[in-house]
């Protein structure tokens, strides 16, 4: 039997095991732990020593693509479909929050390897990661800092030259599929805000990254109040957005759509956007400007976010000096900005520690409808600001920021609505009262709100509204009395002009 066997291998076989053997042992030293080499991967070596006599190829499928610039629509989407597939037989699992609660997502550890089955062939993922190269510049300037440092991780595909054609045409795209799906069903929508990283270099560069919690917020279009008739306007634009993909390729626009929304503090702006995101079922990307340092930053971060996303930029006439001083100051601010772009540039070794943001005017409106603001598509951008007449025109013209949308103080509709939510009434003998009041008076839907509250388990809809006529008729004796109001404005225009 021996001999036979023996006599079965020719020379041409022998040297194919050695160059095999060779190429094996080498690819997992240059990769892995000598150990790891002799424990965790003996069965791939095994079937690659099967697989002699009939070659295996493999695709290699990385975590980020164009360098470290952007994440991998393709590696998401297999971690998501070996996540179903692997936990049948795989033994080291990396779990993750899925959106029910109890349960977890499971996908492979690195190291670790499943087989799957496809119309009557067989296929290997392989999992692995990778240190990133010491002193890479010009990725580490793209990664922006501690990412950069970050392990590589991969995914490798073996399978034998004779599927090689089912495997590519038919298997990976089913996978990519089913990967999406199960992304679907396991989707936590995340509530993302940007953070400063400084690890990267000697020199101590400032840069951002994206870090995120879970997105659960409450507020819906069903519990926001304002006139119908604009509520519905704009739940009509949403829908038209989202099914917009094939409108937006056809008239030549990239896909993705900008709302300004402005209006006194306590109308209603962040629970717009809370609501716009459960209406849409998208990821929020909540930008603090003032901690992104350059707009090399600032584009880093655009390119970072992922298509299905609200990008928001919450009170921008305070985030950046956009307003009307920095209007007159324009021309040479502009001259300025092919000079702080320079400076930007990883090129500029000189720049040490700081924390300033160096984010223009001209920087922002690029990241809005520059040639990057294309790239992935499906985002929508929210501005939102109190003092909507201090923005510099160029940033709000539409085409930038398509609708502008005023959230305003609390009218009869709205309390209608709100007396609905809070205490479940329709109708009451005070409505007449309230609605006259909030035509003499401006009361935040905050405020109508708060005092729509029961305080205490006895309060119902009559002392509730009992106590928002009370308050109504306070705030009218102040404006009648012209007193603390205007104390009030001369005390905003101070600040402002300060
Ligand atoms: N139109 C509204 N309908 C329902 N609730 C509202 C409405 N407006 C405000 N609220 C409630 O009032 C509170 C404050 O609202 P919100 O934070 O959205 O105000 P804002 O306009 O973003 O204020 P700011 O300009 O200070 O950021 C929230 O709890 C919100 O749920
Ligand atoms: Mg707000």
């Amino acid at each position: 039997m021996e001999g036979s066997l023996l006599s079965g291998l020719n020379s041409g076989v022998v040297l194919s095991l050695i160059a095999v053997l060779w190429t094996v042992v080498w690819q997992n030293l240059q990769h892995l732990q000598l150990q790891q080499f002799f424990g965790r991967h003996l069965s791939r070596h095994a079937r690659r020593l099967a697989a002699m006599v009939d070659p295996y190829l493999s695709v290699t499928i990385a975590e980020y693509e164009g360098g470290r610039m952007k994440r991998s629509d393709a590696f998401e989407e297999v971690k998501a479909y070996l996540s179903d597939a692997c936990s049948r037989g795989v033994r080291h699992l990396r779990a993750e929050g899925a959106k029910d609660a109890d349960k977890l997502v499971l996908s492979m550890v690195d190291g670790e390897e499943v087989s799957d089955e496809f119309e009557g062939a067989t296929v290997w993922w392989w999992a692995y990661s990778k240190s990133p190269p010491r002193n890479d510049g010009a990725a580490a300037w793209w990664s922006g800092g501690g990412a950069a440092q970050e392990e590589r991780r991969f995914y490798r595909l073996f399978f034998l030259e004779r599927h090689r054609e089912l495997v590519l045409d038919t298997y990976l795209p089913r996978v990519r599929q089913l990967g999406r799906a199960v992304m679907v069903k396991n989707r936590q929508r995340k509530l993302f805000t940007n953070i400063s990283t400084h690890q990267w270099s000697d020199g101590g560069y400032m840069r951002s990254a994206w870090s995120h919690v879970v997105f659960e917020h409450p507020k819906t279009f069903a519990t926001l109040a304002m006139d119908p008739a604009e509520k519905k306007k704009i739940m009509d634009d949403l829908d038209m957005f989202k099914k917009g993909k094939e409108y937006y390729a056809r008239v030549g626009k990239a896909w993705k759509r900008g709302y300004l929304l402005y209006g006194p503090p306590g109308t209603g702006k962040s629970a717009m956007i809370a609501a716009m995101a459960n209406y849409l079922d998208y990821d929020i990307y909540d930008i603090e400007l003032t901690s992104v340092h350059s707009n090399t930053d600032l584009r880093k971060l655009f390119i970072e976010t992922t298509s299905k996303s609200i990008i928001v930029i919450e009170d921008i006439d305070c985030s950046l000096d956009l307003t009307g001083a920095r209007k007159k100051k324009k021309k040479s601010a502009a001259a300025e900005e092919g000079d702080k772009d320079k400076k930007n540039a990883p090129a500029a070794a000189g720049e040490k520690k700081d924390t300033s943001s160096k984010v223009t005017l001209s920087g922002l409106l690029n990241f809005i409808d520059g040639l990057w603001s294309a790239c992935g598509g499906e985002r929508i951008i929210v501005f939102t600001t109190n003092h909507v007449e201090k923005l510099d025109p160029a940033l709000i013209r539409r085409g930038r920021m398509d609708k502008h949308i005023e959230m305003s103080y609390c009218g009869f509709e709205a309390f209608k609505f709100l007396a609905k939510t809070y205490l479940d009434v329709d109708e009451h003998e005070q409505f007449e009262a309230v609605g006259e009041l909030l035509r003499e008076v401006e009361m935040t839907p905050a405020d109508v709100a708060e005092n729509l509250t029961p305080k205490s388990l006895e309060d119902g809809p009559d002392s509730c509204l009992a106590a928002l006529v009370k308050a109504l008729e306070e705030a009218k004796e102040k404006k009648a009395s012209g007193g603390k109001g205007l104390d009030e404005q001369d005390e905003e225009e101070d600040e402002e002009e300060e």
